[in-house]
């Protein structure tokens, strides 16, 4: 996993970085302007007029910068600010003053912005804000934003040549979420942050305002590591007291995962339990997933779950069918075992056996069956617990979550179910945000792994996982890793199966989540587009291999 900060915690890291002395407010502001501007010339060389935009604070701050290191590049920079600079913060002020060395500001309007004495320019760079937005832009400010969202009809036109500093204006760094009412949202090409990524570049709409991001280093990291031993996320957790941290399922997990990251460590782990495949083991090594199908000609769900459990590397994987379904399940496997599960009495029976490590409840089960067999593991005192993934009819007959359910439950709804599990976090989820930090998918599934005393994977091209101790993740499936095409039916089912072999097998809860959240997408992407649900387990072994 690597770093995910909030906004709070970039500031901490900053601040205690200047309390140091380690390096200055302004040493800061213009790594972090020079960055912008290497970028800028890698993907537009041949920019020769520019427009910068810059707010009342340290964003436009960068701003400053970067019109004056153009400007020594040799290009017509044209600046429009929304404060003069004796109101603007130390640093940024003193960058403005830089700047009127050898320029002027003009007023940060849409009639500025559309001065035909300046015509258009090549590249706009939005400075407004960052991760200081605090509340949805108005006046001015918000018209301008309005303008190069495209509410004249020419987004387009802004957003191929729109580089953000930070984020686009009126993104919420710590959600996600557009502080700014509105359609017309301003989409740029390109955002350069610093030092990490914010939560709000890949959670809910960052991808799609953020376009390509950059993360750019300003020296930060070598000072956070060397002089207090940490990375940024065990440092913003040690700053902040109480906020545990967050991490950003990695791309590549195995080859990226750092031997230091407290987050990160699942993968070594899971990585040593895939290279200690040998001769002295056998199948019990590897554990044994029970998952639960529903009646006749309802039994594909669990079928395909119970595959991507095997495929993940269970050691056994057995499917629960009632009676009448039997044939029909018998007829369509092979490597998996078969079981009578009728009622709830047979289930018990069966989790009398130690050996299963992993349950898989919801997947075409209907929901009065799901609620039956339900009630066997939550009151039947089955020892010891087996890990419990809970998904699809499962959830549905769970209902809205009140108190705590037994320990080691994996719960996994997509947004329907997850509204009708936790209405409440729903609902301020869905609430116009006009405050920022605005509430998060994050800060919703640690409230409701909280509540539920047990691991939540909260589905999308954002998936969020957190644990009940505030542990939580992201796993953001978008940029270069997007696959619109895993929104397939049965996709669900086959990610239930992955989180239940790789719980069967001895991972934690929440490190399974993340991992098999991690190797859907990988198989998704190896598979490319036309793909359905059956070839996401058949595209495992490939994405396995290729991990070493
Ligand atoms: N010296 C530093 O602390 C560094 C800061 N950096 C930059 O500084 C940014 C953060 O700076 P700030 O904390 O000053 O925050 P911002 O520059 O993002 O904006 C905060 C300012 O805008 C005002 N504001 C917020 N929402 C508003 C709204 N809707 N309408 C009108 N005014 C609003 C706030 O009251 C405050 O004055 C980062 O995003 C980054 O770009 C980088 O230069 C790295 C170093
Ligand atoms: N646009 C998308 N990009 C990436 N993954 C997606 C996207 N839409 C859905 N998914 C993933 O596809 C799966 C769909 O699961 P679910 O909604 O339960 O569907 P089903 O019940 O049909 O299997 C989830 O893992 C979800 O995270
Ligand atoms: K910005």
């Amino acid at each position: 996993m690597t770093d995910l900060v909030t906004s709070a915690q970039m500031r901490a890291i900053e601040r205690t970085a200047f309390e140091s002395g380690v390096v200055t407010g302004l040493d800061l502001m213009e790594r972090a302007g020079e960055g912008v501007v290497a970028a800028i010339q890698m993907r537009w060389p041949d920019a020769q007029r520019v427009t910068v935009l810059c707010g009342p604070g340290n964003n436009g701050g960068d701003g400053f910068v970067v019109a004056r290191l153009l400007r020594e590049a040799g290009c017509a920079v044209r600046v429009l600010a929304a404060a003069v600079p004796d109101r603007m913060p130390p640093d940024a002020a003193e960058n403005a003053r830089r700047w009127l060395e050898a320029g002027v500001i003009l007023p940060l309007t849409r009639k500025t912005l559309n001065d035909p004495d300046w015509g258009r320019s090549d590249l706009y760079v939005d400075a407004i804000f960052g991760t200081g937005l605090s509340r949805p832009p108005k006046g001015d400010i918000a018209s301008v934003l309005l303008r190069l969202g495209g509410a004249s009809g020419d987004g387009e036109y802004y957003s191929n040549r729109l580089v953000a500093i930070d984020a686009p204006s009126g993104l919420c760094l710590d959600s996600g979420r557009i502080l700014l009412a509105g359609e017309s949202v301003p989409h740029a090409a390109l955002t350069v942050t610093f030092h990490c990524l914010k939560a709000g570049h890949v959670l809910s709409r960052g991808p799609e305002v953020c376009g390509e991001v950059v993360v750019h280093d300003i020296g930060l990291e070598p000072w956070l590591r060397n002089r207090k031993g940490m990375n940024s996320q065990e440092f913003a957790w040690f700053m902040a007291g109480r906020t545990p941290p967050l991490g950003l399922v990695s791309p590549l997990p195995f080859e990226r995962m750092n031997a230091d990251a407290r987050v990160g460590s699942f993968m070594i782990e899971a990585l040593n339990k895939f290279g200690r495949l040998s001769e002295e083991t056998h199948k019990y090594t590897y554990g044994h997933a029970l998952v639960l199908t529903g009646g006749m000609g309802r039994t594909g769900a669990a079928r395909l779950a119970a595959r991507a459990a095997l495929r993940v590397g269970a050691g056994l994987v057995t499917l629960g069918a009632p009676g009448g379904a039997m044939l029909e399940c018998a007829a369509q496997i092979t490597a998996l075992m078969l079981r009578r599960v009728e009622g709830g009495g047979d289930l018990a029976a069966l989790l009398g056996d130690p050996r299963i490590t992993a349950l898989c409840l919801g997947p075409g089960m209907g929901v009065e069956r799901a609620a039956e067999m339900l009630a066997v593991v939550r009151e039947g005192g089955v020892k010891p617990h087996p890990t419990v993934v809970v998904d699809a009819d499962g959830l549905t007959a769970l209902g809205p979550v009140a108190a705590p359910l037994p320990p080691g439950w994996v719960l996994t709804p997509h947004g329907g179910e997850f509204a009708r599990l936790f209405p409440d976090l729903a609902a301020k989820l869905t609430a116009p945000a006009d405050t920022g930090p605005a509430y998060s998918k994050v800060d919703a599934t640690r409230e409701a792994a909280a509540r539920a005393g047990c691991v939540v994977l909260f589905k999308g091209p954002d998936t969020v996982i957190a644990a009940p101790d505030g542990r939580a993740a992201v796993h953001a499936a978008t940029g270069a890793r997007a696959v619109p095409w895993l929104a397939t039916a049965g996709a669900g089912d086959v990610l239930a199966g992955l989180i239940a072999g790789l719980c069967a097998r001895g991972l934690g809860g929440f490190e399974a989540a993340c991992a098999a959240a991690w190797l859907h997408v990988e198989a998704a992407r190896a598979f490319g587009p036309g793909l359905i649900a059956e070839d996401l387990p058949e595209a495992l072994p490939g994405v396995l291999r290729a991990l070493g």
